[in-house]
């Protein structure tokens, strides 16, 4: 048994989180996407529209940072992720990020329920969880990132890239509201970790 993601191969470890978060009910119903970069310029993501609780390392494709464009499937007729344009936003972005993690959660939804107009960030709880996040302040003003729910993915992704690239985030996570939150990181556990705090951040204020 490996003591970290980043010990496997990146599908393997992918796999083993699409099993973890399906059992926890973050990947419920073909729900979310997973990805790590394979090198600088390409990463390895989810296939479309699959049961997320039982992925094989065949159910991924190998696509380009640039444009989202695919290079290998691991089998024939599989589509890459709906949301493989706001992973390769963020790895074109952050050249640090070396996997990406997107859940739908029930507290990530209920958490911007309440919120009035459409805002551009949500403030996170000043709780010791958001060190996860690097943020080492006593009181810290951690602002997450917040993008509208659309439709049209692409949007979102164009919306992602045009916000980030003007200013980079404060929080390696991002939340499409009525959504879910994608979370990066430095490796796959790293992501993995960054996942579960946040949701421990927006359970808190979910409950509130
Ligand atoms: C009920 S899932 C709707 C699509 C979505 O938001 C998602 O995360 C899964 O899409 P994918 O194409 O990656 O399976
Ligand atoms: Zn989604």
């Amino acid at each position: 048994m490996a003591n970290s993601f980043d010990d496997l191969p990146p599908r393997t470890a992918l796999a083993g989180i699409a099993r973890d978060f399906h059992a926890r009910g973050w990947m419920g119903g073909t729900a979310g996407n997973l990805s790590a970069r394979a090198d600088d310029a390409h990463f390895w993501i989810t296939a479309s529209g699959l049961p997320k609780g039982s992925l094989g390392e065949d159910d991924f494709l190998l696509v380009r940072v640039a444009d989202g464009g695919v290079v290998e499937r691991g089998r024939a007729g599989l589509a890459p992720s709906a949301e493989t344009g706001i992973h390769a936003a963020i790895y074109a972005l952050d050249p640090q990020a070396r996997a990406c993690l997107h859940g739908h959660t029930v507290v990530a939804c209920l958490a911007t329920a309440r919120l009035k107009g459409r805002p551009k960030t949500l403030r996170l709880p000043g709780l010791e969880m958001v060190k996860a996040f690097e943020i080492w302040e006593q009181h810290p003003k951690a602002e997450l990132a917040l993008f509208e729910n659309q439709p049209d993915v692409a949007r979102i992704a164009r919306e992602v890239r045009s916000r980030f690239s003007r200013r980079r985030p404060a929080i390696s996570a991002l939340l499409v509201r009525d959504h879910g939150p994608t979370v990066w990181g430095r490796g796959v556990q790293e992501a993995y970790n960054r996942f579960e705090a946040l949701d421990f951040l927006l359970s808190f204020l979910a409950s509130r």
